[in-house]
């Protein structure tokens, strides 16, 4: 591969090999592997809430000035970390990692990796070649929110859509699982590339608190010192994709509308054809359609957006889906600045942005963090890849946090939604081999 900077391309299966938790940024698209090690800039802590002035008010306009002031620290401070690494000699920095929902409220986990090694995208047959091997062992499950209060949360929303301007919210809950014995990220790894050949598979490192001397926080680690406890992954295998860009050519991928698949063959195609045939479903997915292309209109010579929907699968899930392309007008922007032109689209917040933003903020009980995000890398000419971060999960020692989450619309119900959370969740627990031990969570 043409990739400057980049060690001889191998295998993508070579290269999920060669990943140490902890050290290592993995990424696998349909278009690249990449792995990423060591490294060399890090983002700083705590500088986001040092720049962005909290507010207690609950004031939406407030919250609103933080998250755009959020979202110029994180460009400038990536496009500091590129000069930073191109004066140290650098010829092409990449800056690998994931971004939080809301980038004044949680710090991100990007950094300027030591080395970078580059392979064609994982191929379906090759993936078949791993055997699924449990990743964690006796877990213990505890969902937070509770199902009835989730419900309660989804029939508050409802209520405030009959009211009001609202049209769509994001709602979402976590699981916390403890298991017997330290998780087995690297094989988690494994089972959810295997998994997932055409979606997007991660495993970001996450600080685990450097000091932060200057802006920019440069550390140096001793691989020999990590320690499998003191590490944090936030990892998974989204199947949507925020944008990629390549010189001036875009595309993004978003992704609305959902059913669980089934194990019988004829239901499954039965729940593709009645999500592709719900007018419930095709709303939920306009929303975000309309706000997304809205966005990029302004940025975009031209721009193709597909008056349908069509279906995509993952392992466990159906999607509405709408592949969208575009030619930028400048080449200038890069692909990090049109990922936050877009982010957070309707898909995992909801319209309007501000009023879905307090909604999220009031009915969840618990901080997004890096869920609903976006995960990626964008190298130092702008050309980049970033997944919207769902499906994923954060892990520490023995223990898991998942998320999902799922768009209430007008005809949604609490039942329904609670169970298409339930079956999000099927992706991270099939990869940590529970999936029958928390059979309940498969909607039928
Ligand atoms: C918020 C999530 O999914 C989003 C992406 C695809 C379909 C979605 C839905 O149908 O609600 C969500 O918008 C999640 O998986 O946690």
């Amino acid at each position: 591969m043409s990739k400057a900077g980049a060690i001889a391309a191998t295998s993508a299966l070579h290269l999920l090999e060669q990943y140490r938790e902890g050290t290592s940024f993995f990424w696998s698209s349909p278009q690249h592997t990449l792995l990423a090690q060591g490294e060399r800039m890090r983002f700083p802590v705590s500088a986001v809430q040092q720049q962005v002035v909290s507010d207690s008010s609950g004031n939406k306009d407030h919250a609103h000035g933080n998250h755009v002031k959020g979202v110029h620290f994180v460009i400038e401070q990536v496009r500091q970390m590129i000069q930073e690494a191109q004066q140290t000699g650098l010829r092409k920095p990449i800056v690998v990692g994931a971004i939080p929902f809301d980038p004044s409220q949680s710090s991100a986990e990007l950094l300027i990796p030591e080395t970078v090694q580059w392979a064609e995208p994982p191929s379906h047959a090759a993936n078949g070649s791993y055997e699924r091997r449990p990743a964690a062992a006796g877990c213990e499950i505890e969902e937070a929110p509770g199902a009835e209060t989730y419900q309660r949360s989804v029939n508050q929303v409802l209520r405030q859509m009959e009211q009001g301007e609202l049209d769509k919210v994001v709602l979402s809950r976590t699981l916390r699982v403890v298991s017997d014995d330290l998780v087995d990220t690297h094989q988690l790894l494994r089972n959810l590339f295997r998994d997932n050949a055409h979606g997007y598979t991660f495993a970001v490192p996450m600080n685990k608190g450097t000091e932060t001397k200057s802006n920019i926080t440069t550390t140096y680690r001793n691989d020999d010192k990590v320690n499998h406890q003191g590490t944090r992954t936030f990892i998974g295998a989204s199947p949507e994709l925020l944008v990629t860009r390549k010189g001036t050519i875009i595309r993004a991928n978003p992704l609305a509308g959902s059913a669980a698949r089934s194990d019988d063959p004829g239901e499954d195609r039965r729940r593709a054809e009645a999500l592709l045939a719900s007018a419930k479903d095709r709303h939920e997915h306009a929303v975000v359609i309309d706000a997304v292309a809205a966005a990029l209109r302004p940025l975009c010579k031209q721009l193709i957006v597909p008056a349908e929907p069509s279906l995509i699968q993952t392992s466990t899930m159906w999607h509405l889906s709408t592949e969208i392309h575009g030619e930028l007008l400048d080449r200038d922007i890069s692909s990090l600045e049109v990922a936050f032109a877009l982010h957070p689209t309707p898909a995992i917040c909801g319209t309007p942005v501000l009023m879905a933003r307090e909604a999220i903020g009031s009915q969840e009980p618990f901080d997004r963090g890096l869920f609903t995000g976006m995960v990626g890398w964008c190298d130092s000419e702008g050309d980049g890849e970033w997944a919207v971060t769902i499906r994923c999960a954060e892990v520490e020692g023995n223990e898991l946090r998942l998320f999902a989450g799922a768009g209430i619309v007008a005809g949604s119900t609490p039942e329904a939604e609670l169970a298409e959370t339930s079956a999000k969740f099927r992706t991270m627990l099939l990869a940590m081999g529970l999936d029958s031990t928390v059979s309940h969570l498969k909607e039928e």
